[in-house]
């Protein structure tokens, strides 16, 4: 096994022998679309404005939610999103059982690229990994090149889910890791009796929306 196999291993061993429910989420899409700033805003609260500093590698963050009374850890891993990491990235994809893809509402190519993206995940992941699609930066509405509509097709066209984010103002990001959460520990724990959840009902039934035009749905 090459050494970044091991540490792969390693990493998610270590993660799940301590604890009862968890799970791997892993961030993709272009440099520069907020995945960072999306996985700080959900882990701490915070927005890391100021100067940007592009993610080496992949980086790893903890946290653990609440689902219906159940505690479930989310290990979060936060990709480089520069072309030159991505082979290192690629080796990842099989251990995550849910990936948020991202691209910047605000730059038209980082949006083009998530089919470009899509192929990747459907070469490399799991094949029934669970996948949501963020539009993110939805505070900067005049800078908007990709309309709310336009994301919302094509996350239908490919039969994910789809919300828009802001890391910036918060908006959805919980929300968006909730879904994923409750998705995941509702497939574990299925009983053949429960009624299916429904994660696209479930996030449009959450999720915060402007009646018109700024930008924060
Ligand atoms: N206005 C606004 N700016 C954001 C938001 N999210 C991220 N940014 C800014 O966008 C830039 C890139 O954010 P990062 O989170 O570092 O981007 P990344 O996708 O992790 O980039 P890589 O590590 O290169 O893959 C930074 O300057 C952030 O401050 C957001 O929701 N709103």
């Amino acid at each position: 096994m090459s050494l970044l196999g091991k540490f792969r291993k390693f990493i998610s061993g270590s993660f799940t022998a301590t604890v009862g429910i968890g799970f791997t989420v892993m961030l993709l899409g272009d440099s520069a679309v907020g995945k960072t700033c999306v996985l700080v805003r959900f882990k701490d609260g915070a927005f890391l404005g100021g100067n940007f500093i592009a993610t080496v590698g992949i980086d790893f963050r903890n946290k653990v939610v609440t689902v219906d009374n159940t505690k479930v850890k989310l290990q979060m891993w936060d990709t480089a999103g520069q072309e030159r990491f991505r082979s290192v990235t690629h080796a990842y994809y099989r251990d995550a059982q849910a990936l948020l893809l991202l691209y910047d509402i605000t730059r038209k190519s980082s949006f083009d690229n998530i089919r470009a993206w899509l192929t990747e995940i459907y070469e490399y992941a799991q094949k029934d990994v669970v996948i949501m699609l963020l539009g993110n930066k939805s505070d900067m509405a005049a800078e908007r090149v990709i309309t709310y509509e336009e994301g919302q097709k094509l996350a239908k066209q490919y039969g994910v889910p789809f919300m828009e984010t802001s890391a910036k103002t918060g908006v959805n990001v919980e929300l968006a890791f909730q879904a994923i959460a409750r998705e995941l520990k509702q497939r574990g724990a299925q009983q053949p009796t429960e009624p299916k959840f429904k994660i696209h009902d479930y996030i449009e039934s959450q999720k915060q929306k402007s009646s018109c035009c700024s930008g924060l749905m």
